[in-house]
């Protein structure tokens, strides 16, 4: 169900015409103009096009890879809006957020297979993740932060709304295992300038909320310990995600406010993989959430067409 990627096919990410990669097609990018591949990314342009020359860089200070160095904000203050509006209903299992806590069980179990692989761990273990530091990056009510933690993970959580850390903090502390958890009112640039490092860094259905991709995989990566994992799951920008991750779910069955994801701010499992590869993340690992209408539950898959996570290894040493 997992789908492994293996360095020649890593490499083929950025040199092959076309490369099968966890169900998907993954055209070379650098065959199109920066503007075709990532619309709204076009003032970073970071997946260079070999046709079109690079629009002009903002001003750069040192790179953040080694931990420290300049502060940029993923923060956008709408999108944050949109949860803070809503953060009383996270632990609702039938509220604005039923999805995700019917999704939890699957991404968890991606999670710890592909961590415990990693680190050389039992999964079968009552505390499989014991002695690593996890930071939950966009933790939200803390719905991913508190099964890590019951895993044994040492968490840190961290969420750009204040209320959703209440809400999350307050959670957590009825339970002594989860008592434990550092919640942080903060973003990951911040943590970044912290010179905070952790074993693994997760973030889930994030990335589509922040104001540059690019600088957020930046972050999560200067987090990220060498060889430590890096782990994003978002939706991709597919018409079949449109169909039904937004219209579907916004507007037909009313799962989530309407507004909540825009078309043109998701994004793809290529651009996510080059965007992490840029920021010294090798993608290895990716798979798909399926949802199953008839039983209501989700499902790890190959499908990477709507929802989906990757996996990645931060590179030893950076340029
Ligand atoms: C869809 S929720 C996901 C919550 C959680 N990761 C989960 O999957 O259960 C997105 C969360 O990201 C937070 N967020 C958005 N942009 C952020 C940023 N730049 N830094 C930190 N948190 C952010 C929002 O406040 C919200 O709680
Ligand atoms: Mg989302």
């Amino acid at each position: 169900m997992l789908r492994r990627v293996p360095p020649s096919l890593r490499c083929a990410l950025l040199s092959s015409a076309s490369t099968h990669y966890g169900g998907a097609q993954i055209p070379n990018l650098s065959h199109y103009p920066s503007q075709t591949i990532l619309p709204q990314w076009r003032r970073h342009a970071s997946v260079a096009s070999s046709s079109a020359p690079p629009p002009p860089s903002p001003p750069r200070g040192p790179s953040r890879s080694g931990g420290g160095g300049r502060t940029v904000s993923s923060l956008n203050p709408a999108e944050v809006a949109k949860f803070a509006a809503i953060a009383e209903t996270w632990w609702d299992a039938d509220g604005p957020f039923k999805p995700l806590h019917l999704m939890n069980p699957t991404r968890l179990s991606f999670i710890r297979s592909t961590l415990c692989r990693h680190f050389r761990r039992d999964p079968y273990s009552s505390k499989p993740l014991e002695g690593l530091k996890v930071v939950d990056v966009g933790c939200g009510g803390g719905i991913l932060s508190e099964p890590l933690a019951r895993m044994g993970a040492t968490v840190t959580a961290i969420d750009a709304a204040d209320k959703n850390i209440k809400i999350a903090s307050i959670h957590a502390a009825s339970d002594p295992t989860t008592a434990s958890i550092e919640y942080c009112c903060t973003t990951a640039e911040a943590l970044v300038k912290e010179k905070r490092l952790f074993d693994a860094v997760i973030s889930l259905e994030v990335i589509e909320h922040v104001a540059n991709p690019l600088e957020f995989c930046e972050s999560l990566s200067a987090l990220t310990i060498p060889n430590g994992a890096t782990l994003v799951s978002t939706i991709n920008r597919s018409m079949r995600a449109y169909t039904t991750a937004i219209v579907a779910a916004e507007y037909i069955l009313r799962w989530l406010p309407r507004g909540t994801h825009e078309w043109s701010k998701l994004v793809t499992p290529e651009e996510l993989s080059l965007m992490l590869q840029k920021a010294a993340v090798s993608v290895e690992e990716m798979a798909g959430f399926v949802y199953n209408p008839l039983s209501g539950e989700w499902s790890l898959s190959d499908d990477i067409s709507v929802n989906y996570i990757a996996f990645g290894v931060k590179k030893s040493e950076t340029p």
